[in-house]
């Protein structure tokens, strides 16, 4: 099967964006080089084009925040990108806050006109990305790896943030009653069985949502997409994910409506439910190792991150028909030389567009004929001639 086209981003245009006064870049190559200092604005760069997209950005920043600040409150600010999906189709996205609107209202326009309909932006365009922040994904909460892969989810099935809304604000509901119970002696049991009838239609829904993309996920990475990555294992703990392995999802519920029904007491001392799909984790395995990534060094943590970020790009190229852009913020200092060759062998062999950002422009070397270069300096990103431009792809 011939692999799906890269969606390319040939132009990018910004006005306030953050430390950007007024920016317009053509794109000519796959793979883009954006080296430069700390604080040029590498970063800044990659979030505008991650915004391009619907949802929150690489940084998840609040509309208000995005703004250029020049002494006072942040200005409106815009981003527009041209974007090429196949040689014949090119189509303008752009987003920004309208001018004279509130500051925290962020509007898009497809090919110039205001569309409200973010189901059709993700048609046409997705970014996956891996940034600095995510380093510490090993080390921190259950909480912040299920989000991560919440987000996974999402970007593959939009209604999964709503499923794990419905369940979470369910989970709340029944978590003050429970409490109001305790003080008062009495609630509506009708009202909680209520709730807990939500929490098991959603909350099925979700892990089953979760299972399914760990499990294609883990049949990606293990058909060799990361090259000479280390080879990365997920899985996902979750006894309602278990469950759903040998019975289907209405018995799966029903245990679940039993278990909450039979616990209030026990969940009531504990200050909310003690078992659901909330205490859902997701472990990495180093596969060669066979260690879990929280005890790997930081190179081979991340190593096993960008195996994971590209293994999601090839999914979502197989479910939407086109390869989304690759964000990667100063994803190659970290890796020793092997691995960053490693790193650029993939990308160079995957039908997407990659962005690069580094303190250090030597490292991007070896892309020399194939990346294209820039040099950002502050409120600006000139070409970079130490690496070669190569010829229009
Ligand atoms: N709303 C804003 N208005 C003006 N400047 C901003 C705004 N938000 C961030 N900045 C500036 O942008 C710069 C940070 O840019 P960015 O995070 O892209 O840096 P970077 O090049 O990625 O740096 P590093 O290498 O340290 O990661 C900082 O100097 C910061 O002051």
């Amino acid at each position: 099967m011939a692999p799906p086209p890269a969606l390319l981003l040939t132009r990018l245009m910004l006005r306030d964006f953050r430390s950007y006064p007024a920016l317009t870049v053509p794109f000519r190559a796959r793979i883009v080089v954006v080296s430069g200092e700390n604080g040029v604005g590498k970063t800044n760069l990659l979030e505008a084009i991650s915004l391009l997209c619907p949802g929150r950005g690489l940084r998840g920043a609040r509309t208000a925040e995005l703004g250029r600040r020049d002494g006072g409150l942040p200005l409106p600010w815009a981003a527009a990108g041209r974007f090429e999906s196949a040689p014949w189709s090119s189509f303008d996205i752009g987003t920004g806050t309208p001018e004279g609107g509130p500051p925290e209202r962020r509007v898009f326009r497809l090919d110039g006109a205001l569309t409200r309909s973010q189901a059709e932006l993700a048609e046409r365009v997705a970014t996956v990305w891996l940034t600095p922040q995510m380093d510490r994904l090993f080390q921190d909460g259950a909480s912040d790896r299920r989000r991560f892969l919440d987000r996974l989810v999402w970007a593959l099935e939009p209604h999964h943030a709503r499923e794990v809304a419905a369940y979470e604000n369910a989970m709340a509901q029944r978590n003050r009653l429970l409490a109001q119970e305790r003080r008062e002696g009495r609630v509506d049991p009708q009202w909680l069985a209520a709730l807990e009838d939500a929490m098991a239609r959603h909350g099925v829904a979700a892990a089953a949502a979760r299972r399914g993309l760990v499990s294609r996920l883990n049949e990606t990475l293990a058909g060799g997409i990361t090259g000479a990555f280390p080879a990365a294992r997920l899985d996902l703990h979750c006894a309602v994910a278990a469950a759903l392995e040998a019975d289907p999802a209405l018995a799966v519920e029903d245990r679940l409506r039993a278990a909450w029904a039979a616990g209030r007491r026990q969940d009531a001392a504990a200050g909310g439910a003690v078992e659901g799909p909330h205490r859902a984790d997701l472990l990495f395995t180093h596969v060669p190792k066979n260690l879990p990534a929280a005890l790997c060094s930081t190179g081979e943590q991340k190593a096993l991150l960008i195996a994971v970020v590209l293994a999601h790009a090839a999914l979502i190229a197989e479910a939407r028909g086109f390869a989304p852009l690759l964000l990667l913020d100063e994803v190659a200092a970290h890796l020793d030389a092997g691995r960053r060759e490693a790193l650029f062998a993939a990308l160079a062999a995957l039908p997407a567009q990659a962005f690069l950002t580094g303190t250090d422009g030597a490292i991007f070397r070896p892309l020399a004929g194939i990346a294209e270069a820039f040099r950002a300096t502050p409120g600006e990103l000139v070409s970079d001639n130490d690496l070669p431009v190569p010829p229009g792809h």
